[in-house]
């Protein structure tokens, strides 16, 4: 793939990029298998051929700081810290991860910001020609507008962030709201984030909602899942369809009676590995991404016989959403206080992994089946040494983030019974 930007060393994200694409699978592949291979001494993994989806335009979620000024904004990153770029905004609307839909909502969304006045925040302003050393105040700083986000669902529509350093912006911005909605009729959500410290985070706590409508419909092989502005979803629309279509079947050879989904986020695993009789619990500590998915459940739980949804039909999902349920709270706590395991664990964590303890838990627990789904190989080596009684059986890259050296892996690891 060629990419001006990536050329003139303006953006560095795609370190693969002068990689031919099945060289970089293959190379992510042998990287993956070597690293869990050796994680676990005598494992014999079944590793099923990769998953891949579009090399290019495959990026559900744009992640734009906004820099420039009110009149002339720019959207895209800020040039990485030395080099020729250091502390200029450059933009990226045209970046090639992005489908087209979402760089067509780039110049409206900019012509937005100068409408509504929103002045980029300038997050090298106190120290631009200061010798202070101390950390200025906040105040010191200039602008509202730190970054503006956007999500593609795969119908089409967007869900808008704008991430504020204050709610000042908030009225002019839903003055203006309606030139926008008009300009991109396909805008479902729009909000804003408040995100008040100078840190290098992405966005806050307080969300405010400036449209009607609150969710974002995700429709992921026949399951729509309903995504609130702050809640996770996976990055590549078409590579998580193929990762919990993977896991529901590798669930439905094992055909547990209970199964917790772990780190559920807005439920992608839960639901799909649902079915009549199995007693399924997603835990996620995200109350946003619990109502999302409580959202999900209620409508396949309402559906009339007869309708289909993925290859099922109404009352075989009203039957088996019947006993799923989710929780918000922390993955470990919920583990340590449970009172019995269950059959199947479903994990999928941050990178950081799962950790030793809660590792260690399943380690003794009774459950048999552990899925883990991880976007950090390293982690998962880490955790995969704290459960020995749990044998990787089959596993498989999916490619989830092409011209980068990231991807996703899911492992499914049961239980060794002790021989006599
Ligand atoms: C990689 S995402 C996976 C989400 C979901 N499984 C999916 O497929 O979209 C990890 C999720 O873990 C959640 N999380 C982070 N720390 C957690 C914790 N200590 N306990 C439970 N969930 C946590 C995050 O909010 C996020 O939704």
């Amino acid at each position: 793939m060629q990419c001006p930007h990536f050329d003139a060393g303006r953006c560095h994200s795609c370190t693969l990029l002068a990689t031919p694409y099945p060289t970089q699978v293959a190379e992510k592949a042998q990287h993956v298998a070597a690293l869990l291979d050796s994680a676990v001494p005598g494992a014999r993994i079944d590793w099923l051929p990769p998953v891949t989806g579009p090399e290019s335009a495959f990026r559900n979620k744009a992640k734009m700081v906004v820099t420039g000024t009110v009149d002339a904004p720019v959207l895209g990153i800020l040039g990485s810290s030395s080099g020729p770029f250091a502390g200029q905004g450059v933009d990226l609307t045209d970046c090639g991860l992005y489908p087209p839909e979402l760089q067509a909502a780039f110049g409206p969304l900019a012509a937005l910001v100068t409408r509504a006045g929103l002045t980029p925040y300038d997050a090298t302003s106190p120290s631009r020609g200061s010798r202070r050393r101390e950390t200025p105040r906040e105040s010191a700083w200039r602008g509202e507008l730190k970054h503006v986000l956007v999500t593609l669902s795969p119908d089409g529509e967007l869900m808008v962030r704008f991430v504020l350093r204050s709610q000042e912006p908030v009225a002019r911005l839903r003055k203006h709201l309606p030139a926008l909605l008009a300009a991109l009729p396909q805008v479902a959500v729009v909000s804003v984030n408040v995100q008040p410290a100078h840190a290098a985070v992405l966005e806050g706590d307080h969300e405010i909602v400036l449209t009607e409508r609150q969710t974002l419909p995700m429709r992921l092989g026949g399951i729509t899942l309903h995504l609130r502005p702050q809640s996770f979803f996976q990055t590549n629309t078409a590579v998580a369809a193929a990762l919990y279509d993977q896991a529901r079947e590798w669930v439905d050879e094992v055909a547990p009676a209970s199964l917790w989904d772990l780190y559920c986020g807005v439920g992608g695993f839960a639901l799909h590995c649902a079915a009549p009789g199995r007693a399924v619990v997603g835990i996620e500590i995200s109350a946003e991404a619990i109502a999302s998915a409580a959202t999900t459940r209620a409508e396949l739980a309402h559906l009339p016989a007869g309708s289909v949804v993925g290859t099922r039909d109404g009352a075989w999902w009203a039957d088996a959403v019947r006993d799923v349920r989710f929780a918000a709270g922390d993955a470990t706590a919920f583990a340590l206080g449970a009172e019995a395991a269950p059959e199947l664990v479903v994990v999928n964590p941050p990178r950081r992994g799962i950790g030793p303890e809660l590792a260690g838990w399943l380690e003794s627990s009774g459950a048999r089946h552990v899925l883990y789904s991880s976007c950090n190989a390293t982690t998962l080596a880490g955790d995969l040494a704290h459960m020995p009684s749990l044998r990787p059986r089959r596993a498989r890259l999916l490619d989830m983030f092409p011209q980068t050296s990231h991807y996703e892996v899911l492992m499914l690891l049961e239980r060794e019974v002790p021989a006599g």
